[in-house]
């Protein structure tokens, strides 16, 4: 049966998701180990975080796609025990899942219209539907074209069209541009920002910090299963013990000895695989004595970043 958008038990000021100690085990291991949030309507709220991180987990017990094994889950109001909670929800929501299961047999157009037809539209309907979703994706040429022949960043673009075929106020994407090139990438963040401007809730996972400062209101920065901050890009970049950083390489070795005294000048340093960090307030004199003093070792300056407050709450890089 197709979902029912108009079912008027959702409670439309009630925060688009609610969770309380939100857990989910697999055997012994807790995937998801009681994390809180609220995600408000009309937000774009994304979960940051490592491989393993656990964000996949919390968006599938958010759109139903897993159990939820402890804690409370309130999705649009909605407590995700209840028996109403699949219909009601689904007809509600918008779901870009992180695999690709789009139909590679049939065209570019057929993967978008048998979804209109599961949401009960008429054919005049599924066409302009279909239409403005292609549009939107920038699929238009390829509309007769088969799934298989499209490029990855193009399949990724008609999933998410698929999943806005209901216009739903609410979008959950799970890593929208994973495996993307720039421009592709570029395209996806393109419509992206335009839902967030007609007020759609956007719920995404990322582990591109750039990704996340672009294009969330909010970040909850995920790791080993738990929320270890929630904040505003600039609120969280703020929490960095220091907001200039300079860079020191170690492709050609490592630093010698005499570095010491300058590296004692930081407010903080990281030590990295193939780079030194240096957390400053201002970098200028001590850049100029790196450069003299340790000239195998080039120093580059720039602003903390999302990455560095995750290096400093967890002590590892976002892509270890
Ligand atoms: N079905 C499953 N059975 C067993 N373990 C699982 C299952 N699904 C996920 N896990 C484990 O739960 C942890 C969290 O996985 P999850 O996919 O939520 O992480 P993630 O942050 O989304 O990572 P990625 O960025 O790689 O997608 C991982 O250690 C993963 O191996």
């Amino acid at each position: 049966m197709p979902p029912d958008a108009s079912s008027p038990t959702l409670n439309e000021k009630a925060p688009a998701v609610l969770a309380r100690g939100l857990r989910r085990n697999f055997g012994e291991f807790v995937a998801v180990d009681g994390i809180d949030f609220e995600i408000e309507r009309g937000e774009c709220f994304g979960f940051l975080g490592p491989n393993g991180a656990g964000k996949t987990t919390t968006m599938r017990m958010i759109y139903r796609a897993s159990p939820v094994d402890g804690g409370q889950l309130e999705v649009l109001g909605l407590d995700a025990a209840s028996g109403d909670f699949d219909r009601q929800i689904k007809a509600q929501m918008g779901v870009v899942a992180q695999e690709d299961n789009l139909d590679t047999e049939t065209t570019v157009r057929e993967n978008l219209r048998v979804f209109c037809r599961f949401y009960g539209m008429s054919t005049a309907e599924a066409n302009r539907r279909c239409d403005e979703l292609l549009e939107f994706a920038g699929l238009v040429e390829k509309s007769d074209q088969r799934v298989q022949a499209l490029s990855g960043g193009m399949k990724r673009r008609l999933m998410i069209a698929r999943g806005l075929i209901s216009r739903p106020r609410n979008v959950i994407l799970d890593e929208p541009s994973t495996g993307l090139d720039p421009r592709a990438r570029q395209n996806v963040w393109d419509g992206l920002a335009r839902l967030r401007e007609d007020n759609v809730t956007l719920v995404l996972t990322t582990h591109y910090m750039d990704e996340a400062e672009r294009l969330c209101d909010r970040i909850a920065i995920m790791d080993q299963g738990r929320i270890v901050a929630c904040d505003t890009p600039t609120g969280l970049i703020a929490r960095c013990s220091a907001p200039q950083v300079i860079e020191l390489s170690l492709r050609r070795g490592p630093l010698p000895d005499h570095a010491r005294p300058f590296l004692e000048r930081a407010q903080r340093v990281e030590h990295l695989r193939d780079r030194v960090l240096l957390y400053v307030e201002s970098p200028e004199a001590l850049v100029g004595d790196l450069t003299k003093n340790l000239p195998d070792h080039p120093a580059m300056v720039r602003r903390a970043s999302l990455e560095d407050v995750f290096l400093e709450l967890t002590g590892r890089g976002l892509e270890d």
